[in-house]
């Protein structure tokens, strides 16, 4: 077994079950802030379709990323930060793409 004592690990598991509590509400509001920033995005897109623009702009995405890591006061976490946005950019992306394939059939 563990190399600590049985209420050791029970008060582990309590804790651990109290983080992720915490972690399904934060869940809660990043869906929910998610949803409302791909929405915004749709509105975008169906201007840019409408314009006959291109969904993807480099130039303000590269001012997104670097916008949102300023963002956070502590540098360290800069790098998992703008991950995670290329990811939510890549996926604004595919979501206007979406909506404008489906706006013109
Ligand atoms: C929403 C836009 O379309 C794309 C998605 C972006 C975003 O999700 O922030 C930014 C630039 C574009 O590549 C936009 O041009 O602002």
């Amino acid at each position: 077994m563990n190399h600590k004592g049985k209420a050791s690990v029970m008060a582990g598991n309590e804790e651990i079950n109290a983080a992720r509590e915490q972690i399904n509400h934060l869940d809660e509001s990043i869906v929910r802030l998610l949803v409302q920033r791909f929405q915004t995005a749709a509105l975008i897109g169906q201007i840019k379709d409408r314009d006959n623009l291109p969904v993807l702009d480099n130039s303000r995405e590269q001012v997104v990323l670097n916008r949102v890591r300023t963002l956070d006061p502590d540098s360290h976490n800069g790098d998992y930060i703008e991950n995670v946005y290329r990811e939510i950019l890549k996926n604004s992306r595919a979501y206007q793409h979406a909506l404008i394939k489906a706006n013109n059939n």
